[in-house]
């Protein structure tokens, strides 16, 4: 996990730091740590010759490209600037590009833009910056659609363009950027991207303005030290409530990742017992969930049905006063029968709710998932829970804070890892963790351990087990 900010967080802290350092000094870092990563995206081009092209919009976004593009020029790079609003551009900024030897394209009638573009190795996105707010006007919505054509590699300065800095949400075109050059703090919008995040601190604190951060010291402490475990209980229990005749497997992935992860105790109570133990002799496994004993959180749904049967035990284990993770068809059936969530809340009691996008949509139909950080917290908030929206980027929020995670890899999206997923943070949650915090160390371990396995050349949910720990 990394600490993100938002533009207004990011503009205080700019405030002082500009009254430290001057404008300059700000812009000339910020422009350094852009022409570093195009030149990193041109390792395997002959620098002197290769070709880099600036779409400078009017502010200090496209300020900052073009002292990019003077850096690239003073290295050997061709550089030109295409000027998408060439009344309004950082005039200092353009001398020294100018002086340097850089060329300015100015117009769209052009002829030779689709060259421009085409032979570019490198496209600098210095349209516009954390001063906007999308879509993007029609002028620079041209320009980003001609870039994301090309094959050239992509770099955007301080956020692509298109993408609203604190959201994330992209209601129009935006750049597809391979890299993002962020500058004092990463912007919360940022966090959902694809591509590659490279931040660069220009002389900014930011420190007082984190709105997010967890990281991965805080996950030794969540695994606990066996040496000091008292006895079988000490570090709390979890029972897995999952699994029909239809989708055992469901049942043996979910109890398989919590008896890995932290394997004190881990309870099974459903219709798939015999199986269950079969593959996990450690699990103490019964039929019922009022046969289960005592248990310090209980995760509920994967793979159980959404029959009357899948209703009763899902009733049984909403009434318990412990932390309860629901998933899966657990949350189908939640969006069918909402007074089952409503009778938690009232209560006060722990909920995490792990919805795909698909499960979300049921749950929170009135919420735009075009803006992803904004759905999840208002679902976190609207529900009193924590919501953990899955996702290539999975966010996380309880709705005063809100975590996205970075870690992971494409087949993560995969059948039965979500099950693994939920047996993870079911078996955090019994430590006794912040429900937050044990969500967020869940879906970060998740994906590294998708990353690892990945690395190792395997795939399939029951491989994540061995790289969990
Ligand atoms: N934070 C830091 O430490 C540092 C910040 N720095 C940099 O400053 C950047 C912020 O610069 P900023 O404030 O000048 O605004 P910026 O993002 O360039 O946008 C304004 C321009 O966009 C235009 N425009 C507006 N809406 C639009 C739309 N929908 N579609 C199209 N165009 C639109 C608007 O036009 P106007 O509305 O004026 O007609 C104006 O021309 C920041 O992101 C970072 O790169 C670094 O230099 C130093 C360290
Ligand atoms: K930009």
């Amino acid at each position: 996990m990394i600490s993100a900010y938002t533009v207004a967080g990011v503009l205080r802290a700019e405030s002082v730091a500009l009254q430290r350092h001057g404008p300059t000094v700000l812009m000339y870092r910020a422009a350094f740590a852009v022409a570093q990563a195009a030149l990193a995206g041109l390792s395997g081009h002959l620098i002197p010759g290769s070709r880099a092209l600036l779409l400078v919009g009017g502010g200090n976004n496209g300020g900052d490209a073009l002292v990019a593009g003077t850096i690239l020029r003073r290295r050997g790079v061709a550089v030109t600037a295409f000027l998408a609003n060439p009344k309004q551009v950082h005039e200092a900024a353009l001398a020294q590009f100018l002086k340097a030897g850089g060329r300015v394209v100015v117009g769209m009638e052009n002829t030779s833009v689709a060259t421009l573009f085409g032979r570019a190795d490198v496209i600098i996105d210095g349209l516009v910056g954390i001063g906007a707010t999308p879509p993007l006007r029609p002028a620079a919505a041209a320009l980003v659609e001609l870039a994301n054509a090309t094959s050239a590699y992509k770099v955007a300065v301080d956020i692509p363009s298109g993408v609203h800095p604190d959201t994330g949400a992209a209601p129009g075109v935006s750049f597809a950027a391979d890299v993002t050059v962020t500058f004092g703090g990463v912007k919360t919008g940022l966090l959902a991207q694809p591509g590659e995040l490279v931040l660069a601190a220009v002389g900014m604190d930011v420190s007082a303005e984190a709105v997010d951060a967890c990281s991965l010291t805080e996950i030794p402490g969540l695994l606990g030290d066996p040496g000091t475990r008292a006895d079988k209980y000490s570090d709390g229990v979890v029972c897995v409530v999952a699994g029909s005749t239809t989708y055992p497997g469901a049942a043996i992935l979910c109890v398989g990742a919590a008896v890995r992860l932290r394997p004190g105790m881990v309870r099974y109570a459903g219709p798939q017992a015999a199986e269950v133990v079969r593959h996990w002799p450690e699990a103490v496994a019964t039929g019922t969930v009022s046969g289960a004993g005592r248990s310090q959180a209980w995760v509920v749904g994967p793979g159980m049905g959404t029959d009357q049967d899948a209703l009763d035990r899902l009733t049984v284990v909403i009434d318990k006063p412990e932390p309860v993770l629901v998933d899966a068809d657990g949350l189908t059936l939640v969006s069918r029968h909402p007074h089952l969530l409503v009778s938690r809340q009232l209560r006060g009691r722990t909920t995490v709710l792990t919805p795909h996008e698909g499960e979300f949509a049921r749950l929170f139909p009135d919420l735009d998932l075009s803006d992803r950080l904004t759905a999840t917290r208002t679902a976190a908030l609207r529900s009193h829970a924590v919501v953990v929206l899955k996702g290539s980027a999975t966010i996380i929020s309880d709705g005063a804070h809100t975590f996205v995670n970075r870690t992971g890899c494409g087949w993560l999206a995969s059948a039965g890892t979500g099950d693994v997923l939920s047996g993870v943070i079911g078996s955090l949650l019994a430590t006794g963790a912040p429900p937050l915090t044990a969500a967020a160390a869940g879906v970060f371990l998740h994906g590294l351990a998708g990353e690892r396995l990945h690395a190792a050349g395997l795939a399939g949910a029951s491989q994540l087990w061995d790289h969990l720990r």
